[in-house]
């Protein structure tokens, strides 16, 4: 192998830009061209295609977003898109990418690796965590500082006024930003779509909260859960409980953006890294991560098609702390 390309798809994450810099750097140590595509999957159709150098990644370890922009493709999800995507590395004579994404980028870089036989290497850089075969993802980390951050001054205020106040966190389908911001920020419960919390068990525990004499209480709601956003669970739990002064805070985009961690920078070096080796040492259609702090490569179909159960041993600890 003496061409390879990186690109970052879906939601950027922080981190995503030390990953490309891992790979730009530990494919030219390792004597490959390296060539970066911007925009994602519509770069790759576009043919936005351009070759790296080492100084082209200069001082981005420390930056959010990604310097490779990001797209969310719909010309990729057709036959005719993937096509014109692969005749454009052809034409550069890529013979091997990295795919930096969560798995709606892994579903398509598999469909692209059956098609078209290219090696595919994931790594996974989402601030969800839901990737199966990677104890953690790159941003992931940041995100739930980040949360955690918002949380700590939200408290100030719940406890001036002795304020209910819901706070919504990112994860469409995932709680782990929800349950690890929740248990760090000390809120008395936290709902997640991998869990179901019913509108009456919300109610009792504000209630059993003020019958312990709590003066406020914070609830983290993940975006997926089942009930609806942290606005539509308030208003419901509102009409029940007209005493408490309820408030709503949604935290938005500002989870996926700002100055990756420690943990976060040295993850995603050690998986750009991960990923280019692989690649030379003819790993294909798989997702490299982080198992017990151990380099893996798991299949793409597996990472995509299984999910990543949330630790019970978190949704147990945060009832218990939360009395
Ligand atoms: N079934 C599919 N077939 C082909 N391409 C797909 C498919 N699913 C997703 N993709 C491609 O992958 C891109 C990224 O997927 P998506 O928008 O779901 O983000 P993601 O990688 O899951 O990141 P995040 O978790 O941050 O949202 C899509 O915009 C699309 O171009
Ligand atoms: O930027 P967009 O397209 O609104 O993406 C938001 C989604 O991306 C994620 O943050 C993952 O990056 C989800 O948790 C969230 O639903």
């Amino acid at each position: 192998m003496k061409k390879i390309a990186v690109f970052t798809s879906g939601g950027d994450s922080p981190g995503m830009n030390a990953c490309i810099r891992s790979v730009v750097r530990s494919a030219i140590s390792l004597d490959l061209e390296v060539f970066g595509i911007k925009y994602g999957y519509d770069g790759m159709i576009r043919g936005e295609i351009k070759k790296m150098e080492s100084q082209s990644v200069s001082n981005i370890v420390q930056t959010g977003g990604t310097i490779l922009k990001s797209a969310r493709s719909e010309e990729f999800r057709t036959k005719e898109g993937r096509k014109k995507a692969y005749e454009n590395l052809k034409k550069h004579g890529i013979e091997g990418i990295v795919a930096i994404g969560g798995d709606g980028t892994f579903t398509g870089a598999n469909l692209f690796y059956d098609e078209f036989g290219i090696p595919v290497v994931g790594a996974p850089g989402t601030i969800d965590n839901d990737l199966y075969g990677s104890d953690y993802t790159i941003g992931f980390d940041t995100a739930v500082n980040t949360a955690l951050d918002a949380i700590d001054k939200i408290r100030d205020t719940a406890a001036s006024h002795d304020r209910v106040f819901f706070v919504e966190v990112m994860g469409r389908h995932s709680g782990y930003i929800a349950i690890q911001s929740g248990i760090g920020g000390g809120a008395e419960m936290v709902m997640v779509p991998e869990t179901s919390t019913t509108i009456d068990d919300v109610i009792s525990k504000l209630r059993e909260g003020r019958d312990n004499k709590k003066g406020s209480s914070i609830i983290v709601v993940a975006e997926g859960d089942a009930q609806g956003s942290a606005h539509e669970i308030a208003a419901r739990v509102k009409i029940h409980t007209p005493n408490m002064d309820i408030k709503v805070t949604n935290l938005g985009h500002i989870q996926r953006g700002g100055a990756p961690t420690a943990f976060d920078r040295i993850l995603a070096s050690r998986l750009g890294l991960a990923a280019v080796e692989g690649l030379i040492n003819g790993q294909k259609g798989v997702m490299v991560g982080v198992i017990d702090n151990k380099i893996t490569y798991t299949n793409l179909k597996l990472s995509i098609s299984k999910s990543k159960p949330l630790n019970q041993e978190l949704v147990r600890l945060t009832k218990i702390l939360s009395i």
